[in-house]
């Protein structure tokens, strides 16, 4: 359930510099906070002053017709366009209070704080057990049975464990595409991330490995703060609490997920919603 409900007023002077009615997410309650993010690959802008804050542990949806910017907004939040030498930002992300572009904060280990997981499965040609293993064996050495508790309970978190433990040394890629998913989420579980992207989870899956990638987003919120970018309307609605709709790069409306799919404030998001604008 929602937990804020104060909306900026679109025509109060505090947010006189947008038409955006997004929501007011306590500072103290936020994890990412975004301040006049502008991102453009080349001369081609793809993002436009977003300012918003990301609650802690609840699951907030970016939706919005193709194009509009929301990989893009994704990606920059672990800082995924570092290589592309084309990408121009401006403006801010604090993580947990703390910029992300600082020059002290390392890379691999802010990566580590946000996993991402992609639209297509993508675990590694290794053994099931290897793929879980895999980030671990980059930090601190373990001992083996501390790694094998580590690997049954990021599978137990990811919902996967009572469909592998007993063939945790076969190929990653002998599991179906819902449990290629499962696992790559185990994979990011197991580093103890503090946020987890997920960028069209499901899309390549079928109703059922759908559902359960639905069923864990929902569990996981209890300890992590889950973002995720979605073009299904109702995949939004069933797992969020909160949604973001953007367009052409600006964010257009933000709200409690209930609020902006039975009371969108503005007519942009209602066209959307309601199918009239794709
Ligand atoms: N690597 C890139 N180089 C150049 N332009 C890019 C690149 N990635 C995205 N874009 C452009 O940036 C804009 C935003 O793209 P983005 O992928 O973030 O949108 P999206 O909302 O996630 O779209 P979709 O729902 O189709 O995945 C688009 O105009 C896109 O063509």
């Amino acid at each position: 359930m929602p937990v804020f409900d104060s909306v900026t007023d679109p025509a109060s002077p505090a947010s006189a510099v947008s038409t955006a009615a997004v929501i007011e997410i306590p500072a103290s309650a936020s994890c990412f906070e975004i301040e006049g993010l502008s991102l453009a690959y080349g001369d081609t802008p793809a993002l436009e002053n977003l300012t918003l804050r990301v609650p802690r542990q609840r699951v907030t949806a970016f939706i919005g017709p193709s194009g509009c910017g929301k990989t893009t907004l994704l990606r920059a939040l672990n800082r995924l366009h570092d290589l592309n030498d084309e990408v121009r930002r401006q403006g801010h992300i604090h993580l947990e209070g703390q910029e992300i572009h600082a020059p002290e904060v390392e890379v691999a280990e802010l990566r580590r704080r946000v996993g991402m997981v992609f639209q297509t499965p993508n675990p590694f040609p290794m053994s099931i057990y290897e793929n879980v293993a895999f980030g671990l064996r980059l930090q601190a050495p373990l001992k083996k049975r501390q790694r094998d508790e580590m690997i049954e309970w990021a599978l137990r978190s990811a919902a996967l464990w009572d469909e592998v433990k007993d063939r945790l040394h076969d190929s990653a890629w002998s599991l179906s595409g819902g449990q290629q998913q499962r696992l790559v989420i185990a994979r990011t579980l197991a580093v103890e991330p503090e946020v987890l992207l997920l960028d069209e989870p499901a899309s390549a899956l079928d109703p059922i490995s759908t559902l359960k990638i639905e069923e864990l987003i929902r569990s996981l919120k209890s300890r992590l703060t889950l973002i995720l970018v979605t073009h299904n309307m109702q995949q939004a609605a069933r797992v969020s609490d909160y949604t973001a709709f953007l367009h052409a790069g600006e964010l257009v409306e933000y709200a409690a997920t209930d609020a902006l799919f039975t009371n969108p404030r503005l007519a942009q998001t209602e066209n959307y919603i309601t199918g009239r604008m794709v």
